[in-house]
């Protein structure tokens, strides 16, 4: 594939942005950014460890007083500057996502969109922090209620969306006054680069924004050094449950506020009422946005018995239909997965599903292995059971098992048996029972007869092993701000 030039070359950045200056590793290490759709190399970027890490704090600690105390319409009127530059951008943008992450190229620049759209968001909530003025039980009392920034805040992001989850982060962090370090994926480090660097140019002053990248086998290195620092008062991090344990854990140490955006393992329910064609286009629009590779993807999908067969049949034909193919091929809707652990797992899935007595409908192997090993044809699968991994696991690929079920009853006990409860959608047309069953359905965000789900103005988070806090919407401001009471007396 042919070297990435964007019209704006300065995007592409190969060093750590620290205190407001571009710079290499200590040490010169450095490591190799690579195309999952054929391997080829696109870029460089600093392979960091503790130093980098705790130069990174340093300038977001001495940049939060000034940053904190920075009156919040001054806080709006750069976020929106750096909104603005992201989608003068968004072409450049949309094809570094494409060309690091391998989504196809539309999926690419409308992600550029839908993190600018965070930006914008938080730059209208930025001047809505507002506390409460308390009515005093007593005579001479006065009880106010502030809102104040958490502090120095670690972002540490995944490489499904390496702009929108950064931008979800940073955004409502620095609306609040708070200082940021961030890493992103070691898969997708250049797209984050290239926003901190328009928001350099937005004129974000020094220390305010701080990016450090590293590699797989260095990244606990940068981030073991944030979670034993004191002066880090949050995490918010997007990515796998283990990794969010992790942090949960070692976080404990100093007390830290958390958000965790974890693993999925969404259920995707149509009833014997549902709409057929509205069931199938959900499905198709939730399960292969971004090859599978999202955590609201429907992981199980239950079929009720009596429209079983016509669902499958209808679905099957809309599924092998998927294109399967570079980035750089227009016509492609499925790109190749991220990396040679996640075509393992997918793999991995499927077989064990077979060995398991699913019957395979469409597609369960690799495909144009002739332009990488990437590629997993869009995958359907019927006779799924709970007992198979891939009914337990977030497969985070196109494959879709299809479980029967009998009764609503039955179908609501088998979605709440899992461990995680993020997304979960519901296909019916009797409202009275679309509302039972979100209402008893664990997770965080329900799709009633819709499957786009995502939307800036939207609270997005999980509960169970999913995680916690929100992000987007009214409430996102909250994770990244303390509730303060003052009370003055002896004013009678
Ligand atoms: N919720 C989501 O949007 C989301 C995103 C990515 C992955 N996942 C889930 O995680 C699974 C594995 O994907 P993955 O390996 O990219 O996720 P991951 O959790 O390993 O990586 C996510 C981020 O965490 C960092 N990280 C990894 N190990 C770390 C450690 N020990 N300490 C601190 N940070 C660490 C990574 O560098 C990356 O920046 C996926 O199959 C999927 O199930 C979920
Ligand atoms: O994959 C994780 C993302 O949060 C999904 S979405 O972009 O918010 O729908």
């Amino acid at each position: 594939m042919s070297s990435l030039t964007l019209s704006r070359g300065e995007l592409l950045r190969s060093q750590n942005f620290i205190n407001a200056r571009w710079q290499d590793s200590g040490d010169g290490r450095a490591f190799e950014v690579s195309n999952p759709a054929d391997g080829s190399r696109i870029g460089t970027v600093p392979d960091s460890g503790p130093a980098e890490a705790r130069a990174a704090v340093d300038a977001a600690a001495a940049a939060l007083p000034g940053w904190r105390a920075t009156p919040a319409r001054e806080r709006a009127r750069l976020l929106r500057r750096w909104h603005a530059a992201i989608l003068e951008q968004q072409q450049d943008l949309g094809r570094l996502i494409s060309r690091e992450q391998g989504k196809p190229m539309a999926e690419g620049i409308a992600e550029v969109a839908y993190a600018a759209s965070y930006v914008e968001w938080f730059a209208e909530e930025a001047t809505r922090a507002y506390g409460d003025v308390i009515p005093a039980p007593v005579a001479g009392r006065k009880m106010i209620v502030v809102k104040e920034s958490v502090g120095v805040v670690a972002a540490i992001t995944p490489w499904n969306f390496p702009a929108a989850m950064i931008a979800r982060k940073i955004a409502p962090a620095l609306a609040a006054g708070c200082t940021v370090v961030c890493k992103p994926a070691e898969d997708t480090p250049l797209t984050s680069l290239a926003l901190v660097r328009l928001a350099e140019e937005a004129g974000l002053p020094a220390g305010v924004l701080n990016i450090v990248t590293a590699s797989r086998e260095r990244t606990p290195e940068v981030v073991d050094a944030w979670l034993a620092d004191p002066r880090v008062r949050k995490i918010t991090f997007t990515g796998s449950t283990p990794v969010g344990k992790h942090l949960a854990r070692e976080s404990a140490s100093t007390l830290k506020k958390l958000s965790l955006e974890l693993g999925g393992n969404a259920p995707f329910i149509v009833f014997e009422d549902a709409d057929l064609d509205a069931a199938v286009e959900g499905l198709m629009q939730s399960k292969f946005r971004n090859g599978g590779q999202t955590c609201v993807c429907p992981n199980r999908v239950y079929v009720h018995r009596a429209i079983h067969d016509v669902f499958v049949e209808k679905l099957a034909r809309r599924v092998g239909a998927l294109k399967v193919g570079p980035a750089s091929e227009a016509a492609s809707q499925i790109g190749p997965m991220i990396n040679a652990r996640a075509v393992e797992k997918i793999e991995q899935h499927i077989v064990d599903a077979l060995a398991h007595g699913a019957q395979l409908v469409v597609g369960g192997r690799r495909v144009r292995e002739q332009d990488g090993p990437h590629y997993i044809a869009p995958t359907v699968l019927v006779g799924a059971t709970p007992a198979m991994r891939l009914a337990q696991e977030e497969t985070f690929g196109p494959v879709v098992p299809v479980f029967r079920f009998a009764d609503e009853a039955e179908v609501i006990a088998l979605a709440n048996d899992t461990p995680f409860g993020l997304a979960a959608y519901v296909y019916s047309r009797d409202i009275a029972r679309v509302w039972r069953v979100a209402e008893a359905l664990e997770c965080g965000i329900v799709g009633i007869n819709e499957g786009a789900l995502a939307a800036e103005a939207a609270p997005f988070g999980g509960v169970k092993e999913s995680g916690y806090g929100r992000e987007g919407s009214r409430y996102g401001l909250d994770d990244y701000m303390h509730t303060k009471y003052l009370c003055q007396g002896g004013l009678t």
